[in-house]
């Protein structure tokens, strides 16, 4: 007689795998009663999800979610006594639709994702959208307080950027994620809503980006048949360009939050710094923006006025393969602020120098000509008129519409305008105004683990 015990097991990398070890007993009475007092020990853990709902995107990255979930993450699930409930979507944002007006979200203990990027942002938007209409909260006005999210999100990465995943749970990998789910972990994690004149436009939980990434953003939407390699050239291409931007930024900072220079990583949204946060962040007395005119009180704002290749804000590390660190190595994901990083105009030497350390472990804050500010909210007001239109209208930039305001802004101010990427999407809007929800969702992940830290510290 004999019993299989499942496990995770740790191996190289923070990657899990799923380990069974077999027990032989020398009756069947006794191997039931072991199977009881585990069976017993585990409904203990009432962190476990029993029951998900699954949204796949056939088309992510190279197509595989399917593959990927049927042969890899169902099995486990189905081991782990989990009942899904699965959804391939048929068009882009099929998933948020359905999560937004449909979902009979009582029913689930989570919802799981199996995409890149877009598609986790289609699943937070979905849940953030159907939780704030539950509460009567109003979106479209930037002081509201959300109401945060009451289920956690799983992501099984299977995109052709899986930025979050990584970030959060530390590698790319399907079995790992599927086993943070099956254990039931729980990452809180901050979310920053985007308006423009009081009007929502979209939630970010990890890169705003304005000039160089937004451009290379747009440049490499135009060459989706490329696949991922399409990044890589419209980088290359936005790089040789290398416009800058004009405007204002204020914002207000984050006090008593550290600074994105500390070098205190947070590996998970538990660290000893987002936990402190969390209890300061019950109700926190938010203070209104009022433009920029400061002399009405509102004097905590900063602003600044310049000309800017590169306008970030990390609400986390925005670590990849690429860059193991991330665009703000020790952003907080999950302390109410985010990290806005300013590359003011600078040779095309200086700005390559800058971004080589993406990808090597010199502080790439360390430049004259970028400065980096913890923050709680921020607004930026393009000098170029807010060409709201030229990007969402479907106007390329060679139509005669953008192509006169873009030579406009040229002539006159020696830039044209530029366009904000909100976790992989255009905004149509460049006048902007975003604040930080601290701990508005959940992931079933963990961080990165502390004996990663060292691997990557050494
Ligand atoms: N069935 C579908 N058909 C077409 N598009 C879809 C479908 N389901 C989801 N999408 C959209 O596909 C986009 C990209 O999906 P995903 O993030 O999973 O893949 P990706 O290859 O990493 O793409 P990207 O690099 O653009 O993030 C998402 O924005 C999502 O809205």
């Amino acid at each position: 007689f004999f019993f299989a015990v499942f496990y995770v097991r740790r191996t190289r990398r923070r990657l899990w795998h799923c380990g069974d070890v077999t027990f032989h007993c020398t009756s069947q009475g006794l191997c039931e009663q072991w199977i009881h007092v585990i069976n017993e020990q585990l409904s203990l853990f009432t962190n476990r999800p029993k029951s998900l709902l699954v949204y796949i995107n056939p088309y992510g990255g190279r197509r595989r979610g399917e593959h990927v979930y049927q042969q890899k993450v169902a099995p486990l699930l189905r081991r782990a006594c989990i009942s899904a409930d699965v959804i391939v979507t048929k068009r882009a944002n099929h998933a948020r639709d359905h999560l937004t007006a449909e979902a009979d979200l009582d029913k689930y203990d989570g919802v799981v994702c199996v995409g890149g990027d877009g598609m986790f942002s289609e699943i937070l938007h979905g849940l953030i959208i159907r939780t704030q209409t539950d509460h009567g909260v109003d979106r479209d006005r930037a002081d509201s307080e959300l109401v945060p999210c009451s289920l956690r999100v799983g992501i099984i990465p299977a995109g052709s950027t899986d930025c979050i995943c990584f970030t959060t749970v530390g590698t790319s990998d399907a079995v790992t994620s599927a086993l943070h789910i099956i254990v039931g972990n729980s990452q809180p994690m901050d979310v920053c809503s985007v308006h423009h004149d009081n009007s929502f436009l979209r939630y970010s939980v990890s890169l705003l980006g304005y000039g160089f990434y937004g451009d290379v953003l747009g440049d490499s939407e135009k060459k989706r048949w490329l696949g991922p390699a399409r990044y890589d050239l419209a980088g290359v291409k936005t790089f040789l360009n290398h416009k800058h931007y004009e405007g204002t930024i204020s914002f207000l900072p984050a006090e008593n939050k550290g600074t994105p220079r500390d070098k205190l990583r947070c590996r998970s949204g538990s660290c000893r710094h987002c936990l402190h946060s969390s209890q300061e962040m019950k109700p926190h007395k938010k203070k209104k923006f009022r433009g920029l005119d400061t002399s009405d009180g509102s004097h905590n704002w900063s602003v600044i006025h310049g000309k800017f290749i590169a306008i970030n804000a990390a609400s986390m590390s925005c670590a990849c393969p690429r860059s193991p660190k991330g665009l703000s190595p020790s952003a907080h994901l999950a302390d109410g602020t985010t990290d806005l990083i300013l590359v003011r105009k600078c040779s095309h030497l200086d700005f390559f120098r800058h971004l080589l350390r993406h990808t090597n472990k010199n502080d790439q804050f360390d430049h004259s000509f970028v400065e980096v500010h913890r923050v709680r909210e921020f607004h930026f007001q393009p000098r170029v008129r807010d060409l709201a239109s030229a990007g969402d209208s479907g106007e390329d930039e060679t139509s005669c519409f953008a192509a006169t305001c873009t030579r406009r802004a040229t002539r006159h101010h020696g830039t044209s305008h530029g366009r904000w990427t909100c976790d992989g999407e255009i905004l149509p809007h460049t006048a902007i105004h975003v604040s930080v929800h601290g701990q508005l969702i959940r992931l079933f992940a963990r961080g990165i683990e502390e004996e990663e830290e060292q691997q990557l510290g050494s």
